[in-house]
């Protein structure tokens, strides 16, 4: 269980302060105005940003000064972070590890191939569409085995039809893996369609997770104000 204790995130002077818990294997939208602290919260999560107050525990264990790559998680944002000088499978093995990749061509193969992109391993990042460059980033998520997917906005670019497959494709994979997900969404369809439980970010602070039907059924005055 992720646990964030009594925390203030300081993003260089930008305030945000969170005080909840995730619980094993949910999958949670991150919501609210722009500039709210959506990404801060994530970052925070990741490591790239410190805390003022509090503590980040992981199954019990402080994590606040942990380095990210020390930390449980993989993060996936907006533009995938492809390396445009390498194919689509050097891309995806970059999940593996230093260690691990040396030993990891199938298990590339078997994530590109989880992905719809079979066959695809060969080309570089060029040479795809945008909802297939999505596809490698989340292999890449796949193949780091983390067990918590941190992703910032990650379809925003791709049209509804397509956005609605990579969803239900993380919520899937999430599920079958038994990680927990923190997804930042503009798209309040989005927390509806994959999230059990939804944090809503304003006013300097990252509230409590709550039931996704309940919480839109009967939005607090905050989620109204941002849902107009
Ligand atoms: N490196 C930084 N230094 C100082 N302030 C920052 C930094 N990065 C972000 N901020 C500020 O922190 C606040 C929260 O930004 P953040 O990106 O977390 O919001 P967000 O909710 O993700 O916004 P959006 O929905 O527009 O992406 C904003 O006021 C922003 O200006």
């Amino acid at each position: 269980m992720l646990k964030l204790e009594s925390c203030v995130i300081d993003n260089d002077g930008f305030r945000l302060a969170a005080d909840w818990a995730l619980a094993p294997g949910r999958l949670v939208a991150v919501i609210g105005p722009s500039g709210g602290g959506k990404t801060t919260l994530l970052e925070a999560v990741a490591g790239f940003v410190p805390l003022a107050e509090g503590r980040i525990t992981w199954q019990g264990r402080d994590i606040s000064a942990a380095a990210p790559d020390a930390r449980p998680v993989a993060m996936l944002f907006q533009d995938g972070n492809l390396f445009p000088h390498l194919s689509v499978a050097q891309n995806a093995g970059l999940g593996l590890g230093p260690s691990l990749a040396h030993a990891g061509e199938a298990a590339v193969a078997e994530a590109l191939a989880r992905v719809g992109l079979d066959g695809f391993g060969g080309r570089k990042p060029a040479a795809l569409s945008g909802g297939q460059r999505a596809r490698v980033a989340l292999a890449r998520v796949l193949l780091q085995r983390r067990a918590l997917l941190l992703l910032d906005e990650p379809f925003a670019a791709l049209g509804p039809a397509l956005r609605a497959e990579m969803l239900d494709m993380v919520a899937e994979l999430a599920r079958e893996t038994g990680a927990s997900l923190l997804m930042v969404s503009h798209d309040p369809g989005d927390a509806q369609r994959i999230a059990d439980e939804v944090v809503v970010v304003s006013d300097g602070v990252a509230h409590a997770p709550r039931e996704t039907g309940p919480l839109f059924a009967d939005p607090p005055a905050n989620l109204r104000a941002y849902l107009g």
